[in-house]
């Protein structure tokens, strides 16, 4: 797949090689009725994009250049978007401009936790059965949230009694609003949560009162992971197929950004400006700590998450020694439920290392979501910190998210500008600007490239195990393996209960 890069761009066809002319965001009249020339014709671009092959990130690329692609084919305007020049070939009259941000959502309240913890393990790409057993999905989700909920709750309760997402993407989608306004570009901008109110559904639907006619789909995680960002996209495919309107709608879906310059820079001024706060900021040890996800996601449903969150960190630390800081650094992986493998070094497990190799002081750096949540304020803030103090770490400080920080915002609402030229269109990124790279494409194709197969996976959530172990949840799981005994000698001996409603039981009779 390989090639040198030259090779690959001469494989491009011509109109993507040609020189253009700047056209400056000012020269963009604020409701885009840019006359420029539609999309002229398809091509099948049989190469490949990126240099980086070795990376997830880049094969779901490679996927998408393998497609159907069309383009320009004559690129004449471009708009600039931070530094970026971007083909307005797809501004046309009357669009109404949308942004629907995806994200996870929380509970609002202690209450909401367990119906939160139902629809999250309710959800095929978080406990994916086996085909034979997609019917016990639900009441599995019933039962392991039921289960869950009341250390959920305990930790929701020590953060205030209810999760910050949804006060918080609120306010980022309103910045980013701003920030696409002053940049010339009026759109609406909507949240959609995928565990929790505002819904996908909602969103969707406002979507749709308020007649919007392009949309770019923006999940707020940097990192690519099928348990994330694919479980959002595959709902969002899910609605799209089974609407009318949306079917007709155009969009793009802006898959992964953590390698965007403005990211990057964002996240690199965050570290600077904390790393300030120590006695000795250059023997502060950096620590990045991502939320994990099950190992097999990674090894054998080619999740990209960990390659995407390697590069990312990379990334960071590049432009940190740009800026002559050389600390020492290391990336783990946090957040772990249930006795299955997940992705390693272990935070907690590394921590207790770096503090007997005698690191004394620490910088956490939450890196794979952009806004404080309960694994950022309990488990890094409370957890972490107390385990980094036990196990001889002197001194410990923890990077914020990035929230509404202003690069952060202006470059997503660069991200969105480059995109809308390939609203509606199968689209090749912008090769010309390597640095900006963003992967594009519709929902559908997106999904075809990293999962098609869609292989079962063992569950990241054992449910219980039979004899007496030790885990968190041990107490609750033997309280529940007793509660399904009961449920199992009720039903056989009434007749009733769900087994017989999903038709199972009266076959053994
Ligand atoms: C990039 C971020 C995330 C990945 C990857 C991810 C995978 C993943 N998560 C669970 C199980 C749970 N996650 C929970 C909360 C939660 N998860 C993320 C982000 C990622 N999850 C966030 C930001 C939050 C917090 C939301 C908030 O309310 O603040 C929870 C509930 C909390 C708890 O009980 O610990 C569970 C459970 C799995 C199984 C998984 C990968 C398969
Ligand atoms: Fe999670």
């Amino acid at each position: 797949m390989s090639q040198p890069m030259n090779a690959r761009i001469q494989a491009l066809p011509p109109s993507l090689l040609q020189p253009r002319a700047k056209l400056s965001a000012q020269r963009i009249c604020p409701c885009l009725r840019l006359q420029l020339e539609a999309f002229a014709h398809s091509k099948l671009l049989k190469t490949s994009l990126v240099s980086r092959d070795s990376f997830g990130w880049s094969k779901t690329q490679s996927v998408f250049a393998e497609r159907s692609v069309k383009h320009s084919s004559e690129l004449g305007a471009l708009v600039t978007s931070g530094s970026q020049e971007v083909p307005a070939t797809a501004f046309v009259d009357n669009d109404k401009i949308g942004v629907l941000l995806l994200n996870l959502g929380g509970p609002e309240t202690l209450d909401d936790v367990q119906p939160f913890l139902f629809n999250l393990f309710a959800d095929p790409d978080i406990i994916r059965l086996p085909r034979l057993f997609r019917f016990l999905q639900k009441p599995l989700a019933q039962f392991i949230s039921v289960v869950r909920s009341p250390k959920s709750k305990e930790g929701y309760a020590s953060i205030g009694g209810g999760s910050p997402l949804r006060r918080i993407t609120d306010a980022q989608a309103e910045e980013l609003r701003k920030a696409l306004c002053d940049k010339n570009v009026p759109a609406k901008v909507y949240v959609g949560m995928r565990y929790w109110h505002p819904f996908t559904e909602e969103a969707i639907e406002q979507i749709k009162r308020d007649g919007i006619t392009k949309l770019v789909v923006l999940p707020l995680y940097p990192q690519f992971s099928i348990s994330t960002s694919g479980s959002s996209l595959r709902l969002l495919e899910n609605i799209f197929r089974e609407d009318e309107y949306l079917v007709n709608m155009q969009h793009t879906v802006i898959p992964s950004w953590y390698q965007r310059e403005g990211y990057i820079k964002a996240m690199a001024d965050l570290i600077e400006k904390e790393l300030e706060k120590f006695d000795s900021p250059q023997e502060v040890m950096i620590f990045f700590s991502a939320h994990g996800v099950p190992l097999a996601y990674v090894e054998e449903a080619g999740d990209p998450y960990k390659a995407e969150m390697e590069e990312c960190v990379d990334l960071i630390m590049e432009e940190l020694e740009r800026r002559t800081i050389n600390n020492a650094y290391t990336l783990a992986y946090q957040s772990r439920v249930g006795p299955v493998e997940w992705l390693k070094p272990y935070t907690d497990e590394t921590i207790i290392e770096l503090g007997r190799k005698g690191v004394k002081r620490l910088l956490a750096v939450p890196i794979s979501f952009v806004s404080e949540h309960i694994e950022t304020l309990e488990e890094i803030d409370v957890e972490y910190k107390e385990l980094a103090l036990k196990s001889g770490i002197e001194q410990w400080g923890r990077v914020p998210a990035l929230g509404c920080e202003p690069t952060f915002i202006s470059d997503l609402a660069d991200a969105v500008i480059e995109s809308l030229p390939y609203v509606g269109a199968m689209a090749v990124s912008n090769l010309e600007a390597r640095q900006s790279l963003v992967p594009l494409g519709s929902v559908e194709e997106l999904l075809a490239a990293y999962d098609s197969q869609r292989r079962e996976l063992p569950p990241p959530v054992v449910v219980w195990e039979w004899g007496w172990t030790k885990s968190a949840e041990t107490w609750n799981g033997r309280a529940a393996m007793l509660a399904v005994l009961v449920l199992l000698v009720l039903e056989v001996t009434t007749g009733e209960g769900f087994l017989h409603q999903w038709g199972i039981l009266p076959l053994f009779r």
